[in-house]
């Protein structure tokens, strides 16, 4: 092959949108490698230009398990594609620009991780975010219903409580819903509670494991930390302080931040620690297990935060709660109060 031809591929390949080569002819090369040696999985960001997407890129390029990156963001794609390509790991990175570009970004995909829509600035709850994200939400999964409905999708944008079930009606309307695909990220909940057990038990975070259901919002959020590994006791002002910390977390920084947006780093590190767990399931590991929001018949809502093991098909399994203590008793009811109402409110958005 002649040097020009090669670098003209090359080209094509990371700005697709830019190329005047047939769309057969600008991948094949590079596809080629992304199947070879290395087996792995594609993956779409969309997003990926914000404050979650740009680490998340980041950390999903340097993910052995991904082969194919995806990048898509309705602004500055081009450059946070550009930044990431030179990085010297195994993924192909490709970038996408804007809506006439979604269906590019989304096909062939095996998992979409969803970081699009605005964050919290102070005063605000996660359900402010609603009347502008909701209608993000939306459109992208119309996008996955036609372009990758089999597709694992990972749904990071606020207020996942309703843009699950808002993500749920637009399959169910295209008919392509599978309940098990569809996961609601709730792990930086998960790895906060995590982070503050241990600072308080005076252990390593990475030995803790501390189970959060419910939703991912509020009172909604819902540590238990009566099933903490490893077993340990709490004192009640250790629990109050504890629960509230965890379920505060996110206010905890969109004030520190002061109007510059809510968590992003350690939410990429989240983000990209279930997606891992998605891919690994994928792979046909055995025993990944992390909580998430998803289609759940633990209580008598239709989506519920607890411990789910992933698979080849995604949340292949979902776990009961377990014996909950009086106080968690309580926390649940109040929980499922709330929830309940985020829920409908999505429901309702689609099928009005
Ligand atoms: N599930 C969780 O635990 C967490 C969720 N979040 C949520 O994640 C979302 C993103 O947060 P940040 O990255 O900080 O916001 P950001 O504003 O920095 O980035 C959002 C990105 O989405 C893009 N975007 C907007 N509309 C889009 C569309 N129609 N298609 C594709 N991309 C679009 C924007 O151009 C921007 O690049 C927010 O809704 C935030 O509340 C944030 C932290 C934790
Ligand atoms: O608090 C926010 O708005 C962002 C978020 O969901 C979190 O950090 O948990």
């Amino acid at each position: 092959m002649e040097a020009n031809q090669r670098i003209a591929r090359i080209s094509a390949h990371l700005h697709p949108q830019n190329s005047q080569m047939e769309e057969s002819c600008v991948l094949k090369p590079l596809e080629c490698r992304a199947k070879g040696g290395a087996p792995g999985f594609k993956v779409a960001i969309l997003g990926a230009a914000g404050g979650i997407g740009q680490p998340l890129a980041m950390l999903m390029k340097m993910n052995p398990l991904v082969s194919v990156l995806h990048l898509y963001d309705v602004v500055n794609a081009p450059g946070v594609t550009a930044d990431i390509s030179h990085m010297d790991t195994g993924a192909v990175v490709r970038g996408f620009l804007g809506q006439p570009q979604l269906e590019g970004a989304l096909t062939g995909m095996d998992l979409v991780v969803i970081p699009a829509g605005v964050p919290r600035k102070p005063g605000m709850t996660r359900d402010d975010l609603f009347n502008i994200n909701a209608g993000i939400v939306r459109t992208l999964c119309e996008g996955i219903a036609k372009c990758c409905p089999n597709a694992i999708v990972n749904l990071i944008s606020n207020p996942v409580n309703s843009t699950v079930p808002i993500a749920a009606e637009v399959f169910k309307k295209a008919g392509t819903y599978d309940p098990k695909r569809l996961l609601g990220v709730t792990m930086l909940d998960v790895v906060r509670a995590n982070t503050f057990v241990a600072e308080v038990l005076g252990l390593d975070p990475r030995e803790v494991d501390v189970p959060v259901v419910g939703g991912h919002a509020g009172v909604t959020i819902l540590p238990l930390l009566s099933q903490v590994k490893p077993p340990c006791s709490f004192t009640k002002e250790e629990v109050e302080y504890l629960t509230k910390r965890i379920q505060d977390g996110g206010t905890e920084v969109v004030q520190a931040k002061a109007g510059a947006g809510s968590a992003t780093l350690s939410m990429a590190y989240a983000a990209v620690k279930f997606a891992d767990a998605c891919l690994r399931g994928l792979r046909g590991d055995a025993g990944v297990i992390e909580c998430a929001f998803v289609a759940s018949e633990v209580t008598e809502l239709p989506f519920f935060a607890t411990k789910v093991r992933l698979g080849r098909s995604g949340a292949e399994e979902v776990y009961q709660l377990g014996p909950l203590n009086e106080y968690e008793r309580i926390g649940l009811e109040h929980a499922k109060k709330e929830l309940g109402e985020s829920i409908q409110k999505g429901i309702s958005f689609i099928k009005k």
